[in-house]
């Protein structure tokens, strides 16, 4: 729960009667329906209810959750709200909005404006007088994030700093590429935290946030407010610092809050595309600090954690996905979670418009457009051509007889990524890198995909590989 709820605009005693309300609506709500739903469901809502109960508002993550709460949850929940009070109450959703541009709860088109009283005000991007903003996502947690050997590191790195912050791996610095859940990380070490110790100060920002909270300081000059808010803090957790590039007064106020947030013993937790050393236009000096407690990679998922992850989500939506069919959709859809989850969605939709159970055939149906841009996209000629252009050699060598290291590496990493990327066999990857022999083209994969679960670099260098080659 974000420190939101707990300090809601209202006076004390309405306050805590309201959530009595809720709390009650909520106990029920646990007994009458499957856990799992339960979990998903009902557990991550906030409710703020008016003053004279009324009315109850519950935010909701996102829009998808929100329409699905009205379709499945609303009617049952405004009903055991009215039993319990005993009286007429309107329920209303609306949306908790977490992208680092908005920052305000939106409120969808269906539903009537929020009394002042019952809504912090969030027209600005400041706090409401009193209230100090989070600004996590209460759906992000540890519970909802599947573990698999891809992020087994990054993740318990970040259930330690959870568990005892200020200590061990300060900073934490977690990178990885696009949609492997580095955001999804960063949320669940702040929930976790504010559910121990409610008190504590969390703040979830964007590094693009974070700049314009600079640019804001400076030309209202409030530096000193700026200071105050982010140098008070127990914990820090600021997503994609890349962005930091080339701005220098944000380099420096960043380094400020950092060195001061250390010398308090609070924790930094910080999310990039790359590892320290590989973020360009950056001081060196905030660069060796980023470097300076513990630097994780959340690499792309593997099958079975593909898999896992899509049982899981469909669960979520209390939907059974059968296991051949999870395995179909994460053999066809690699590149990382944002996308097997929109994957997901197509298939929950395509199944639930057609009234049809979930089969291959139907997943094959829904993502046909996916799935045949793939094909089309993916050849072996097209996987030579862009990994020689990566390392900067001849196209030409990636069919030659040539054996110096400089050019065989390249040639193996292709031959690697033909065997990932497409549906041919052994011999004829053989054939198509200037006649080798399968048994050739069999040690290449094997090495580099070992190689790949050991050097991190290498894994980085391939995950660019593949994002390219899918487009
Ligand atoms: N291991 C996982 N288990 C369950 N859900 C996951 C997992 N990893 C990622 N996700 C989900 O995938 C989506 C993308 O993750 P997230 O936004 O955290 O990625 P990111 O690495 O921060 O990407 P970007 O760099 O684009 O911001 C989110 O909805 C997140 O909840």
């Amino acid at each position: 729960m974000t420190e939101e709820s707990h300090r809601s605009p209202m006076g004390p005693a309405g306050a805590d009667a309201g959530q009595g309300l809720w709390q009650a609506c909520v106990e029920q709500l646990a007994q009458d329906l499957p856990e799992q739903q339960f979990n998903t469901w009902i557990k991550p809502l906030v409710a703020q209810v008016a003053e004279d109960f009324s009315k109850v508002t519950l935010l909701v993550g996102n829009r998808f959750k929100l329409d699905w709460i009205r379709a499945q949850y609303a009617g049952r929940i405004a009903a055991l709200l009215e039993s319990i009070y005993g009286q007429s109450v309107t329920l209303e959703l609306a949306l908790a909005q977490r992208e680092a541009v908005a920052r305000t709860y939106i409120r969808p088109a269906t539903t009537p404006a929020a009394t002042p009283s019952d809504a912090p005000n969030h027209s600005s991007d400041e706090a409401p007088a009193g209230a100090f903003r989070t600004r996590l996502n209460p759906a992000l947690t540890f519970e909802t994030l599947v573990e698999g050997t891809a992020n087994r590191m990054a993740r318990s790195a970040a259930m330690h700093v959870a568990g005892m912050p200020g200590h061990l791996y300060n900073p934490l610095f977690i990178y990885g590429g696009v949609g492997l859940g580095k955001t999804h990380l960063v949320h669940a070490v702040g929930n976790k935290l504010l559910a121990d110790r409610p008190d504590a100060k969390v703040l979830y920002i964007h590094a693009e946030q974070f700049v314009s909270d600079v640019v804001k300081a400076y030309q209202r000059r409030t530096f000193d407010e700026f200071k105050e808010r982010y140098h008070s803090l127990d914990l820090l957790l600021i997503d994609d610092v890349q962005f930091f590039a080339n701005k220098d007064r944000t380099q420096e106020e960043f380094f400020n809050a950092f060195e001061a947030l250390l010398a308090k013993k609070s924790h930094i937790v910080m999310t990039s595309d790359t590892y320290p050393k590989g973020l360009a236009n950056i001081h060196e000096r905030l660069v060796s600090r980023f470097d300076s407690g513990l630097t994780v990679a959340i690499e792309p998922p593997e099958l079975e954690m593909r898999v896992a992850i899509l049982i899981n989500k469909a669960r979520a939506e209390s939907t059974e996905m059968p296991e051949e069919v999870a395995f179909f959709v994460a053999k066809n859809v690699r590149s990382n979670v944002r996308e097997l989850e929109g994957a997901l969605r197509k298939i929950l939709a395509y199944s639930r418009f057609n009234q049809k159970e979930i089969s291959i055939q139907l997943a094959r149906e829904a993502l046909r457009d996916l799935l045949s841009i793939q094909n089309r996209q993916i050849s072996v000629e097209n996987i030579q051509k862009t990994v020689a252009d990566y390392y900067k050699i001849k196209v030409a060598d990636m069919y030659s007889k040539k054996r110096p290291a400089s050019i065989a590496r390249p040639r193996q990493i292709a031959m690697y990524l033909a065997k990932e990327l497409t549906q041919k066999s052994l011999p004829e990857i053989g054939e198509l890198f200037g006649g080798r022999d399968h048994t050739t083209v069999l040690h290449a994969v094997r090495k580099i995909s070992g190689e790949r679960q050991q050097l991190t670099e290498l894994n980085q260098q391939l995950h660019v590989l593949e994002q390219t080659l899918k487009g």
